[in-house]
This record gives C-alpha cells, sequence and structure tokens, in this order.
C-alpha cells in the first residue's frame, strides 16, 4: 500500500478582482502548504474497481472528490486498473483549508503512479482543474501566487512560520458565499511584488463575519493574540507565530467552542517531500516527479 499526505492549505491573501461570464470569479491569492493534513492509502484492486473507506458522512461515495479524481484518470486515460483507498479524514468539510481539494489532487498523483500511467504534472494539473479551482495548486505541490479562479500558478516563497489555525465549528458552503450580492469584487489587479508589500486581506472576510458572527467572534477573540485572517471563504481563520510553543500556548487558551490545530507553513507540500522520501527507500516502485 502507498500511503500519501493530502495537506491543508491556507490563503495568506484573497482578493476578487471581477466577475467572469461563466459566473466564477478571478482572484489574487497567495497559497501556501501546511504540514497537517489528510492521509490517504492506495492499494492496486482488478477489474477497474474502485472502493474508498471509511465513507465520509454527508457525501456520497460517487460525489467524493477522490472517487471522482479516480475516475476522471480512468476515463481519460482508459485504465482498466482499480484501487482500494483508505482515507484518514482529519480536515474540516467546507473549512477553507483545501481538504476536498488535497484529496483529489493526491489521488490523481497516486494513481498515476500506482498504475503507471506516465503523465506529466501539466496533464494532471489539467486534469484537476475540471474537478475543483483548487486542485491544481495541490497538484503542482509549490507555494504559488494564483490568478484566474485560482488556477493560474506562478511559485512564490513567503516566510514558513508556525500557524494556529482555529475552526468556529460551522462550515461555509464556497458557493454561496460566491453567490451573494454582497461579496466585494472589485480588488484592483495588482503584480506580485505589489500585492505582497500591501497589508495581507482576505475580499471573503467581511461578508463570512457578517453571515456567521461564530467567524466574527472566534476571529475577535485570535486577535488578540496576534495578526489573523480567514483562509479562502472560512470558517477557519489563522494566524502566524515565530514559534511553535507560542502556537500551543494560544491554541491551549482557545474558546472550548472552537477547535484547531498547530501547523507549520511549507512552500514545498509535503505530498511531494512523501513521494521523494518513498522514491529513495524503492526506487523502483514509485518516482517523484
Ligand atoms: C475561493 C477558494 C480559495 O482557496 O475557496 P475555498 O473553497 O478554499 O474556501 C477556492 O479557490 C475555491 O476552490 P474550490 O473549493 O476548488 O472551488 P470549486 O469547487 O471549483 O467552486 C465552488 C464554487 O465556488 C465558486 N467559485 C470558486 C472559485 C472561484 N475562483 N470563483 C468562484 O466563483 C463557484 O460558484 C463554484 O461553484
Ligand atoms: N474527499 C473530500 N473531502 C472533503 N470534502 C469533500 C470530499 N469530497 C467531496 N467533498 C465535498 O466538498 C466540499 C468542500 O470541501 P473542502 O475541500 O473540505 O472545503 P473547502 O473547499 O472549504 O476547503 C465538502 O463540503 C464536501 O461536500
Amino acid at each position: 500500500m502507498i500511503v500519501l499526505p493530502a495537506p491543508a492549505k491556507l490563503n495568506l491573501f484573497l482578493y476578487i478582482t471581477g466577475r467572469r461570464d461563466d459566473g466564477y470569479h478571478n482572484l489574487q491569492t497567495l497559497f501556501q502548504f501546511l504540514d497537517h493534513g489528510d492521509e490517504l492509502g492506495f492499494e492496486p484492486a482488478p477489474d477497474g474497481e474502485l472502493s474508498l473507506s471509511p465513507a465520509l458522512p454527508g457525501v456520497a461515495p460517487e460525489q467524493n472528490l477522490i472517487i471522482r479524481a479516480a475516475r476522471l484518470l480512468q476515463s481519460k486515460t482508459g485504465c482498466t486498473k482499480g484501487a482500494r483507498i483508505h482515507l484518514t479524514k482529519r480536515l474540516p468539510m467546507g473549512g477553507g483549508l483545501g481538504g476536498g481539494s488535497s484529496d483529489a489532487a493526491t489521488t490523481l498523483v497516486a494513481l498515476n503512479r500506482l498504475w503507471q500511467l506516465g503523465l506529466g504534472q501539466e496533464q494532471l494539473a489539467r486534469l484537476g482543474r475540471r474537478l475543483g479551482a483548487d486542485v491544481p495548486v495541490f497538484v503542482r505541490g509549490r507555494a504559488a501566487f494564483a490568478e484566474g479562479i485560482g488556477d493560474i500558478l506562478t511559485p512564490a516563497a513567503p516566510p514558513e512560520p508556525w500557524y494556529l489555525v482555529l475552526h468556529p465549528g460551522i462550515n461555509v458552503a464556497t458557493a454561496a458565499i460566491f453567490s451573494d450580492p454582497d461579496l466585494p469584487r472589485s480588488s484592483p489587479v495588482l503584480s506580485l511584488e505589489q500585492r505582497l508589500a500591501q497589508p495581507w486581506e482576505n475580499d471573503c472576510e467581511a461578508l463570512v463575519k457578517k453571515r456567521h458572527p461564530e467567524v466574527a467572534k472566534l476571529l475577535g477573540w485570535l486577535l488578540e493574540y496576534a495578526p489573523s485572517r480567514m483562509t479562502g471563504t472560512g470558517a477557519c481563520i489563522f494566524a502566524s507565530f515565530d514559534n511553535r510553543e507560542a502556537a500551543e500556548k494560544a491554541l491551549a487558551a482557545a474558546p472550548a467552542d472552537s477547535a484547531g490545530f498547530v501547523a507549520k507553513g511549507c512552500n514545498q507540500s509535503p505530498l511531494f517531500t512523501a513521494l521523494r522520501q518513498l522514491k529513495e527507500a524503492a526506487p523502483s516502485s514509485i518516482t517523484a516527479s
């Protein structure tokens, strides 16, 4: 069995620069990975069989991005091999941490190798884009400044601090935020250098705080410790710290109705770190790109 991580991401900043004819929005956002996330195990199975265990509560297997990624790979390549996939789910769903997208990306990368399909990263990222706007950055595995709908990527190397990530115990539906008339949609298009030099903000934050007072309350609490923001369309918020101990200390004091974790920011995805380690351990069974 191949076991690989599906790390979380943070949107260190997120600006909405316009609405497109297809209903999607153009963004300027900075993605960074965390050394915390889901974990997936992959075993070969015969006759194109695909199974996922355990099932995710509230998500039918055929709707799960893991099965959808595997089916997309089968149908695009005509591959008749199958897989049994085991999921250890740690990331909250609808938390703005990209868990579903990361699961899909890890599935594409892992099955490309398990089934020896030989697709390149570019092809996998293009397939991933059909599953979700956030999938390509996880397939590429490098911290990035993203434009377009989040899929036009320029590698970036922001500082890699320790983060405290807190979840207020509610889920935010990405589509509901993007369809709200009150969402600001007219941030200017700036260069990466200009964006990095300005204060880092999230255009979705004020609206999510208004719709979900739980997010506003928790953010108010965290701001007492360190500069804090929301990731993606929420519901999770994060603050950066110089060291792990300071982040752990804030976590220990967090309100009882929140949940959270401490993790390190990573400009290289833990998925690719794990693939390299696997390659070093057994060069013939798996290759990292
Ligand atoms: C905005 C972000 C920032 O990371 O939010 P989070 O989901 O992580 O919170 C993501 O790009 C989300 O990516 P992902 O979750 O893959 O989005 P998708 O499944 O493709 O789209 C969900 C819905 O969000 C809206 N959407 C998404 C991305 C985008 N650039 N413009 C949009 O308008 C669309 O209404 C779409 O129906
Ligand atoms: N493997 C998966 N993990 C998480 N969510 C999934 C998965 N497959 C499908 N979904 C659906 O995608 C939605 C968004 O999930 P997720 O990526 O965790 O949130 P976000 O985009 O806010 O970070 C979930 O609410 C769920 O309905």
